[in-house]
């Protein structure tokens, strides 16, 4: 069977790092067509991925255009924005084709008004590292979307991450932890790194220490899954009276553990306040 026609509408962080992906693992480039809002942007993504791709700036139908004929469209423009772009675009779509939305808080109902009856729609929540084939996707499927459909979506982000079908009401909380998660870790890294600089260790160096440091931590997390938690990974490291335990204690005393959590609860929170907003926007 042909790889299935996707059309992207933005091509921004998100749908830069899932189109990344999927080209890695393989989807034919003349599969793809993207958009973006400004011609400039347009230009660099073309070349960038090596896909065709139209500007709203430089043709108001490019969105229409690119929705003509796909078996998928990816919606990774900003939350406020899905909405009127589903309205834009319901006319132009075939029938079968799986409206997905990569957005934070719009919900599969917000979607489904917008769009003609029975279009098919997925709610979706994934994670930049799809970019790299270690990303995270949360799926859900919305009121007209056949099993078959929700595979055909699965299997394309399966390429380049792990693909978790959850309820709807579930999508906020794997935000908080997922969606949002790369930047906790990059934040780690970004404090790793300036703590060894100002130790003295040249930036370069210590840049590349904290990357290097996370990436095998986080290998270590997922080659051990089933075997040892992220706790006793942890512990592991964590000599009686040693370096690391003074590390720990100073972010215990800190309150880091509670602060993370409330970190992660909170990007779900906002995520849920977006939905509001959005709702009461009519
Ligand atoms: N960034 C992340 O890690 C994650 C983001 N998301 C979701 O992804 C979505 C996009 O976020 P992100 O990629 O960060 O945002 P960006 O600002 O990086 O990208 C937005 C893209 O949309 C384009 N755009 C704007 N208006 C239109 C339009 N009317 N038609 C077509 N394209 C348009 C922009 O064009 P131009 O290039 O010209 O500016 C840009 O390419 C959001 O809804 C967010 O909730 C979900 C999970 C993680
Ligand atoms: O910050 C945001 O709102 C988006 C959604 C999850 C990650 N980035």
């Amino acid at each position: 069977m042909s790889a299935p026609k996707i059309a992207m509408l933005g091509l921004g962080s998100m749908n830069g790092a899932i189109l990344a992906g999927l080209l890695s693992g393989g989807h034919p480039v003349e599969q793809v067509v993207a958009t973006t809002r400004s011609a400039s942007s347009a230009q660099a993504k073309a070349e960038q991925y090596g896909i065709t791709v139209l500007a709203e700036e430089s043709a108001e139908d490019a969105n229409l255009q690119a929705v003509r004929g796909a078996d998928v469209v990816v919606l990774g423009v900003k939350p406020h924005q899905i909405v009127d772009v589903c309205a834009q675009i319901k006319d132009a779509l075939a029938p079968r084709a799986v409206v997905t939305s990569v957005a934070a808080a719009v919900t599969v109902k917000m979607m489904e008004s917008a769009l003609n009856p029975d279009q098919p729609v997925i709610r979706t929540m994934p994670n930049t590292p799809l970019s790299v084939g270690l990303g995270v996707v949360g799926l859900a499927a919305g009121t007209s979307t056949t099993p078959a459909q929700v595979q055909q979506v699965s299997e394309l982000f399966a390429a380049s991450g792990s693909v978790h079908v959850l309820p709807e009401s579930q999508i906020d909380a794997l935000t908080g932890v997922a969606g949002s998660g790369p930047a906790y870790a990059f934040y780690l890294a970004e404090h790793m790194a300036a703590a060894g600089v100002e130790m003295g260790l040249d930036p370069e160096l210590a840049a590349d220490l904290a990357a290097q440091t996370l990436y095998g931590a986080g290998r270590m997390l997922v080659q051990n899954r089933g075997s040892a938690d992220a706790a006793q990974l942890r512990r592991n490291v964590t000599s009686p009276n040693g370096t690391t335990q003074r590390a720990i204690e100073t972010f215990d005393d800190a309150g880091m553990a509670a602060t993370i959590r409330a970190g992660a609860q909170a990007s779900a929170r906002r995520a849920a306040e977006i939905t509001e907003q959005l709702s009461s926007r009519g």
